[in-house]
């Protein structure tokens, strides 16, 4: 039995929205726990509309859950911070600004106390490091769409956030310019160890790049139902991956749950898993597809100082 913390913990998160002429509110999703671990990479998954993106601002203190609590480095987030980078999928450049000053304006603002070379070198590191010195003084307009993206991601990796949050950051981006991408996301995640959070409706793509995928259920009342264990080996790529023979297990069930499980769990007259064991939070169940093994983090009576101790327990 292994004892666990997470690094981010969301707890009980609520959020409702107000109707627009009175009437009953809507309820996107009520009593949402899970958590992530320091230098993982966690991608959600689930149908439009379900809540991601609405989680995600949550995470980022850019909206306010209607209830519950996140803690990140046991500091409940309570506003947008630095210490959070997020990369949303219209790239959302300064337009009159160089790809270069996109970077050094966060950059300064992350280090005021910096100097203009610190500040340099520190944003071409990360210009280099997407792949785009030479075009650094160009505008965003001057170029391309994989281009743009890459400039929003080495600025969110710029100032060294303690958790990444990408919002289907490649939606917009072709093929081939995506596959790209997700090469240098890999690498650069696996240089520096970042944790991420990022939401895509690509299955392909979130077996390729996560630790873990949590399945979302359709909404109103949406939770999550799982977290999926990819156990694949790193470094990954692309072409490899498809022939490790936990690939196809993984794939099937992640399909298999957007094309069924997600439907049926919101079905009022499908009879649910209790979520709460009991009246602490609940963190969806670990399953590993290719395995079968499924186990469950619960919340132990025993504390230490005053921080809550956490076990994983299987159960299958
Ligand atoms: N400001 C708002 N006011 C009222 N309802 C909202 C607001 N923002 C989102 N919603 C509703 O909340 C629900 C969840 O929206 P959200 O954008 O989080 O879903 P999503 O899973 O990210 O969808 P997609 O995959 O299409 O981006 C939707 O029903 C949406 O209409």
């Amino acid at each position: 039995m292994n004892r666990k913390k997470y690094f981010l913990d969301a707890q009980g998160l609520v959020k409702q929205f107000p109707a627009p002429k009175g009437g009953e509110s809507l309820t996107v999703f009520e009593n949402l726990n899970f958590g992530i671990n320091k230098g993982e990479f966690v991608c959600i998954i689930g149908h439009s509309g379900c809540g991601k993106s609405t989680i995600m601002n949550i995470l980022a203190g850019l909206d306010q859950a209607s209830g519950g609590v996140v803690l990140m480095d046991n500091k409940e987030v309570a506003g947008p911070s630095l210490d959070r980078g997020v990369v949303f999928q219209n790239y959302s450049l300064l337009p009159w600004m160089s790809c270069l000053r996109n970077i050094t304006f966060a950059v300064k603002s992350r280090w005021p106390n910096w100097s203009r070379e610190q500040v340099y070198e520190h944003s071409m590191k990360y210009i280099e490091m997407v792949g785009l010195k030479g075009a650094e003084l160009r505008k965003p307009s001057q170029l391309s769409g994989g281009m743009r993206q890459r400039v929003s991601i080495a600025r969110a990796f710029a100032i060294e956030p303690k958790l990444l949050l990408l919002d289907e950051p490649f939606g917009a981006l072709d093929a081939l310019t995506r596959g790209m991408i997700q090469e240098e996301l890999i690498k650069i995640c696996e240089q520096t160890g970042q944790t991420v959070f990022m939401i895509t409706h690509d299955v392909d793509e979130a077996i390729l790049l996560a630790d873990r995928i949590f399945l979302m259920s359709n909404g109103p009342n949406a939770t999550i139902a799982e977290s999926v264990v990819i156990d694949i080996p790193r470094h990954r790529d692309r072409e490899q991956i498809i022939h490790n023979p936990h690939y196809y297990p993984i794939r099937n069930h992640l399909v298999d749950f957007l094309v069924k499980r997600s439907k049926e769990l919101n079905d009022p007259d499908t009879p649910r898993v209790p979520h709460s064991d009991n009246a602490r939070p609940a963190y969806p169940p670990e399953v590993n597809p290719a395995t079968g093994q499924i186990s469950k983090l619960i919340e132990t009576e025993t504390t230490e100082g005053n921080e809550l101790t956490r076990q994983v327990v299987n159960l299958q």
